[in-house]
């Protein structure tokens, strides 16, 4: 069909307030041109389509205390927010690192910080696993500041393909990066059920964990696959109908949020690579080099904690964060993917 045949393609319309499809938030996927719906947006609460919120800047920016000339790591760029702000407190001179496993966000982030002026000469963004952040350092030389800003971004949640979210139809991957590994449709293909009990129990203590792994696995054995995003919610939902209605839903919302997260901690071995990237980080850091790293569940800030204790107590940092700062309630309110998280800071002898 030449062009002149091919029919007119109506461009997808913004719903009204609240469009239920990823690709109808037009206007929030293109801030630039549509600055006032993002606004509103971030003025309700919410975090706009195809964007990410940065959390904690200010608490960061004070543990890290960056200054002109210094060498930094970003370990997780996502949307580029912290790295930004580093940028800034580095006024063009020294260089930040910045890596994501991500190689569908990433090129997008580079792009935005290259708009901004950001090129090779202050900023270096690596397609990398922040477990090999002892690679990063034999080019950069020793690091005078860390941060670790770990799970995934809003972007990567909100995007119904990469199946981070039950709320949309999508498929049951979860992978942050799509090209490595198996999905976790897959995953579930093979697991057993002990095995499938354990990863819920371990990575995010799912109270129905037998309940859920037992259905799971019966209909497997059916021969029916559970493949998409609302295939798993659906076999959660219908494993918990036993919980009086009262608060069924709101049980059902809390599972399919907890076995969505173990399922993904599985498929990206996250606290592996997040153990790995601890062992690594005290051999990267200069003399009083300093390092935060915000984590959003108990298993990544208990890895986090045990190891900056175990260093301390070696003498290997000389001061660590008595306790986890958590972010202002001014910011769990305009932010709620904010509420989760806590902060945690090291510096090393
Ligand atoms: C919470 S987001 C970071 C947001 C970022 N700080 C900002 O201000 O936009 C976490 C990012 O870390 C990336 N990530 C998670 N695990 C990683 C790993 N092991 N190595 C490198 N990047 C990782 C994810 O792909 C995601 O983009």
């Amino acid at each position: 069909m030449d062009n002149q045949e091919q029919k007119h393609q109506r461009r997808v319309r913004y719903k009204g307030t609240h469009p239920k499809a990823f690709n109808e938030k037009y206007k929030e996927l293109q801030p630039e041109k549509y600055a006032d719906a993002v606004t509103k947006v971030i003025q309700k609460g919410s975090t706009p389509a195809g964007m990410h919120r940065s959390i904690c800047v200010n608490e960061i920016l004070e543990i890290l205390q960056i200054t002109p000339g210094q060498t930094g790591l970003d370990a997780t760029l996502g949307y580029g927010g912290h790295t930004l702000e580093m940028l800034k407190c580095l006024d063009s001179k020294g260089h930040l690192y910045s890596l994501d496993i991500d190689p569908i966000e990433l090129p997008r982030t580079r792009e935005r910080l290259e708009r901004l002026g950001y090129d090779s000469n202050i900023l270096t963004i690596k397609q990398m696993n922040f477990s090999d952040i002892d690679q990063v350092a034999l080019e950069s030389g020793p690091l005078n500041f860390v941060l670790a800003d770990l799970g995934v971004s809003s972007m990567q949640i909100d995007n119904p393909e990469r199946g981070f979210s039950f709320k949309s139809e999508g498929p049951l991957d979860l992978r942050l990066n799509p090209d490595r590994g198996i999905s976790a449709a897959e995953r579930l293909k093979t697991i057993s059920q002990n095995e499938l009990q354990g990863m819920l129990l371990e990575n995010a203590d799912e109270p129905y964990s037998a309940e859920i792994s037992r259905a799971i696995i019966a209909e497997i054995k059916k021969g029916r696959e559970i493949s998409t995003t609302t295939s798993l919610q659906q076999v959660i939902k219908d494993t918990l109908k036993f919980i009086p209605e009262a608060t069924r839903n709101d049980a059902v919302k809390k599972s399919c949020q907890r076995c969505f997260q173990a399922l993904r901690i599985d498929v990206n071995n996250e606290f592996e690579v997040l153990y790995d990237f601890l062992e690594k980080l005290p051999a990267t850091l200069t003399e009083g080099g300093r390092v935060a790293i915000l984590t959003f569940h108990s298993g990544e800030d208990r890895l986090v904690k045990k190891s900056f204790k175990r260093f301390y107590n070696q003498g290997v940092y000389k001061e660590i964060a008595p306790e986890a700062i958590r972010p202002s309630a001014a910011e769990c309110s305009s932010n709620s993917r904010a509420r989760c998280a806590k902060l945690r800071w090291a510096i090393k002898s």
